[in-house]
């Protein structure tokens, strides 16, 4: 590893106040039982960067930082705010759980032998305490969201698989025999997103939509 890297990793392990204890996991990580762990410093296997971010934000106690390297374009996601176009489901979803800060790109040749893809480091720290949300169901939000960001909000719930998946959810919960696709579309219009495009939706944005979604008995997962 690069020396400077080396020492501004350092840095950062030792501006946390944590205990200094070294954990060894040997097996694979995302199968693996984490011990409870302060800090984690991981050079990631790319090819499983979103389970790996999700299985740290899910693991219980909270860890207190994490510095995590990642493919270049993988962390530009992470680090997107509302209104670019990498904004997406991915930043959003880990946003909820966790402020992402871009520490620094890392060049090709920095490694042996040079990979394809370029690397970043990103800082993970995670929201203490979590917020009360369950991730499957801001995840069903944001999946609906982002599959259509460049349409409205409105145009997105109004899409024939939206409508029959969250009908599917409600009607597992109420014997109402309303039509659900002109409940939802009151619905909807009734929030102050109607006209807002996905891609310029912050979190807080989207959990104030969730919640509109939730006091009427309707559900994303
Ligand atoms: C340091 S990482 C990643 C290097 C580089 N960032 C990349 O993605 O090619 C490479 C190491 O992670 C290991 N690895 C891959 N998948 C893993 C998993 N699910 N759990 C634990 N280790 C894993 C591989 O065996 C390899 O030794």
């Amino acid at each position: 590893m690069d020396p400077r890297m080396a020492a501004e990793l350092t840095k950062q392990v030792q501006a946390t106040p944590s205990q200094k204890r070294l954990q060894i996991v040997v097996g694979d990580f995302v199968k693996a039982e984490l011990p409870y762990f302060d800090v984690c410093i991981f050079n990631t296997p790319y090819k499983i960067s979103s389970t790996i971010v999700f299985c740290l934000l899910s693991h219980r106690p909270l860890f207190h930082i994490a510095i995590l390297m990642f493919q270049q374009e993988f962390t530009r996601h992470l680090v997107a705010q509302p209104g670019s176009s990498l904004w997406s489901r991915l930043s959003a979803n880990v946003q909820l759980y966790a402020k992402v800060d871009h520490i620094r790109d890392v060049k090709r040749n920095n490694f042996r032998p040079a990979p394809q893809v370029k690397s970043s480091v990103v800082r993970l720290v995670p929201r203490d305490p979590p917020p009360p949300v369950k991730f499957e169901e801001f995840d069903g939000l944001t999946r609906v969201i982002f599959s259509c960001k460049n349409k409205t909000v409105w145009a997105t719930f109004l899409h024939a698989g939206v409508i029959s998946m969250l009908e599917n959810n409600w009607r597992t919960v109420t014997d109402n025999a309303v039509d659900f696709k002109d409940y939802i579309s009151e619905l909807t219009e009734s929030t102050d997103f109607t006209e807002q495009h996905a891609v310029k939706m912050s979190v807080n944005d989207l959990l104030k939509l969730m919640l509109v979604f939730h006091d009427k008995g309707i559900h994303f997962a």
